[in-house]
């Protein structure tokens, strides 16, 4: 059996762009895109993780706007379930800890980073989700 992990992510807007970050070359999925974010605990909940990570991660704090579908993957030696957040700054400023580097990335400019595989369906419902007038939040 697969192992499996429940993730939290953050898609942190600000003036039209989103924050992506690339994952370290130490990391596992070397040098991918991601958002930032990481594992939810065992009873952990889902926006607790997301505000733990985010502090550990980039030394601030977020408001969570709307919560997106879950979505499912499977890589090669785990499977994933990514729980995207839409949010905004809060308190602090970004510092790197753990991250190669962050970029600031428009809607159109977003599919040419070269993702972790399990973000891609992310993207999609990101995309939906512009497309509704952030309908639903
Ligand atoms: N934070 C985050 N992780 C993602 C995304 N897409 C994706 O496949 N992942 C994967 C990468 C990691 O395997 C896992 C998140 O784990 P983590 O960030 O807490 O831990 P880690 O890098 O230390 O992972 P690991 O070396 O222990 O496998 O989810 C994403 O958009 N954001």
């Amino acid at each position: 059996m697969k192992k499996k992990i429940e993730v939290a992510c953050a898609i942190i807007e600000r003036e039209g762009r989103v924050l992506a970050a690339q994952r370290a070359e130490s990391m596992s999925l070397p040098l991918k895109w991601e958002f930032p974010g990481g594992k939810i605990e065992p009873l952990e909940d889902a926006r607790d993780c997301l505000h733990r990570e985010l502090r550990e991660e980039l030394g601030v704090g977020v408001h969570i706007h709307a919560a997106l579908p879950p979505s499912d993957w499977s890589y090669a030696d785990f499977a994933i379930t990514l729980h995207p957040f839409v949010c905004t700054l809060g308190e602090g400023s970004i510092h790197l800890a753990e991250h190669k580097a962050i970029r600031w990335v428009s809607p159109e400019e977003m599919p040419s980073l070269d993702w972790a595989a399990a973000d891609g369906p992310v993207l999609e419902n990101y995309f939906r989700y512009l497309k509704q007038g952030q309908a639903g939040a």
